[in-house]
């Protein structure tokens, strides 16, 4: 999140950051700046249990930039908190980084040589060492030459003590937008930029655009310009934003997250429809596939799973024990109804596996006699290196057993996926201009040179 010209901007970001909770619970912070000085405030845990009032009267100032962090490099610790801030001849420089850097251990090396004293253990503070030890004469130029040495998935919100900037890497694996607030009796506009357009909505911002891939924006006192750092690249959005990672009530990459799931969901009933009674989603990424489903099936829809709502995501845990203990706590059978019935779960994907098992078991238990399990992706065979932690192979289900041989894992009476094909058909149905996507996770087809060999390596091999 960031917000530029406004009184609270502070506040304004804490509810910004409340909406994007669902893409971060390790920890969270807040930078903000008057024009003159730079504060910040970090934490482990949710953003409402980081920020209170108290809290928030301590982060004066019209400029803030905030995170919520899923760790995907480093430990999940208070060090790696964002926003990361860095001091140096050009001034206090704070990021806030969503994504994941692919060539970081010879950016990190490098820099290290030239003298740079790292605080933490994540891939983001890298950027701004960059721009720290850039040679160039004017900030946006050391932004923009720093952004061309680093590989991989950065979408990126950065704050100066009066200056905001946003950029999007070449390939736009990550969302972030723009949106506005328009000033009140000719006062200036308040400019926001967040990951996932549902943040907007709470702070009355209109969405405006995206920032493009490649593409920095810089706002000041001057207004707002913009330029690209790299226009030769190809765009490889992440599709799993759009099945799992995303609010359905977020238009990602210009597509209502919605639109795509509904549509999963159809999708999913025409290429492997089989009889039964009910459609149940696995709540919350489920749900609105599970709709799509019901529709063109035809099949009652009920929510046969109750979601406790104090209960966060279970798959960006990082320890296997919290996950496994969090789909029990999280998720509850209605016997009621579905006592009797052939039931269709419909959810969005299986990486570990650790969901699928203990939910199939738990609809039988709940009197269910048959139980069908409908996934709106392809089987997750390779991992991520963009921002996802899907682990390496051996981790991966898929990677590692036919789709019988899952759903014999799972003990459900029948397993499907939706296809590669049917997927991006779901993913760029009626839009005006083709979407390209990154499907690297369900193809092993990696858009950049950077990857991991030993993650992707056989599953037989690394073990
Ligand atoms: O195979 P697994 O390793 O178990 O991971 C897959 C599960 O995790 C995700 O849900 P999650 O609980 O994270 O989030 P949600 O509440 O948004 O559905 C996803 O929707 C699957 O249900
Ligand atoms: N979820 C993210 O965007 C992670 C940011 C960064 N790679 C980290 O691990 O801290
Ligand atoms: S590998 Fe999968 S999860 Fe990662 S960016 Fe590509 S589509 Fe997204
Ligand atoms: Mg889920």
């Amino acid at each position: 999140m960031a917000i530029y010209n406004h009184p609270d901007a502070a506040r304004m970001t804490y509810w910004g950051l409340y909406s994007l909770q669902h893409r971060g619970q390790e920890s969270g912070g807040i930078a903000s700046a008057d024009g003159q000085n730079v504060n910040d405030i970090k934490g482990m845990g949710l953003v409402s249990e980081i920020f209170t009032d108290e809290v928030l009267a301590k982060l004066p100032g019209h400029i803030a930039i905030g995170h919520t962090r899923y760790s995907t490099t480093g430990d999940s610790a208070l060090l790696n908190a964002q926003p990361i801030s860095v001091d140096s001849t050009k001034g206090l420089i704070a990021i806030a980084h969503n994504g994941n850097l692919v060539n970081l251990g010879t950016a990190r090396e490098r820099l290290e040589r030239d003298g740079a004293l790292f605080q933490t253990t994540s891939d983001s503070e890298i950027i701004i060492q960059l721009i720290a030890h850039s040679k160039h004469s004017t900030l946006v130029d050391c932004i923009a030459d720093s952004l061309r040495q680093v590989e991989g998935a950065f979408s990126i919100v950065m704050m100066t003590r009066n200056r905001i900037f946003a950029a999007r890497d070449p390939h736009g694996f990550r969302p972030l937008s723009m949106g506005r607030i328009p000033g009140v009796d000719g006062a200036p506009d308040t400019f926001v930029f967040a990951s996932e357009t549902c943040a907007f909505d709470l702070l009355h911002a209109k969405y405006e655009r995206d920032v493009k891939p490649g593409e920095l924006i810089m706002v000041s006192e001057d207004g707002v310009t913009s330029r690209y750092f790299d226009t030769t690249t190809e765009q490889a959005s992440c599709i799993f934003e759009h099945v799992y990672f995303a609010r359905p009530d977020s238009k990602v990459f210009g597509r209502w997250v919605q639109q795509s799931r509904a549509e999963m969901g159809r999708q999913l009933a025409r290429e492997s429809g089989v009889p039964a009674d009910l459609i149940v989603p696995v709540p919350d990424s489920g749900v609105t596939a599970a709709i799509g489903y019901a529709e063109e099936s035809g099949i009652p829809f009920n929510l046969g799973l109750i979601r406790n709502h104090y209960v966060g995501r279970t798959f960006i845990q990082p320890e296997q024990r919290t996950r496994d203990f969090g789909v029990r706590m999280k998720l509850n059978p209605v016997r009621s109804l579905l006592e009797g019935k052939r039931v269709i779960l419909i959810d969005d994907s299986i990486i570990r596996g650790t969901t699928s098992r203990k939910i199939v078991r738990m609809v039988r238990a709940a009197g269910a006699t048959e139980v069908h399990l409908r996934i709106s992706c392809p089987p997750t065979i390779s991992p991520c290196f963009y921002g996802v932690d899907t682990p390496s192979k051996k981790d991966l289900i898929a990677a590692n057993k036919s789709v019988k041989e899952i759903c014999e894992f799972i003990e459900a009476d029948s397993l499907a996926y939706l296809s590669l094909n049917g997927l991006l058909h779901c993913c760029t149905e009626g839009d005006a201009e083709p979407n390209t996507y990154c499907t690297a996770c369900y193809t092993g087809n990696y858009p950049t040179q950077w990857v991991d060999v030993s993650e992707i390596l056989p599953a037989t091999a690394s073990v």
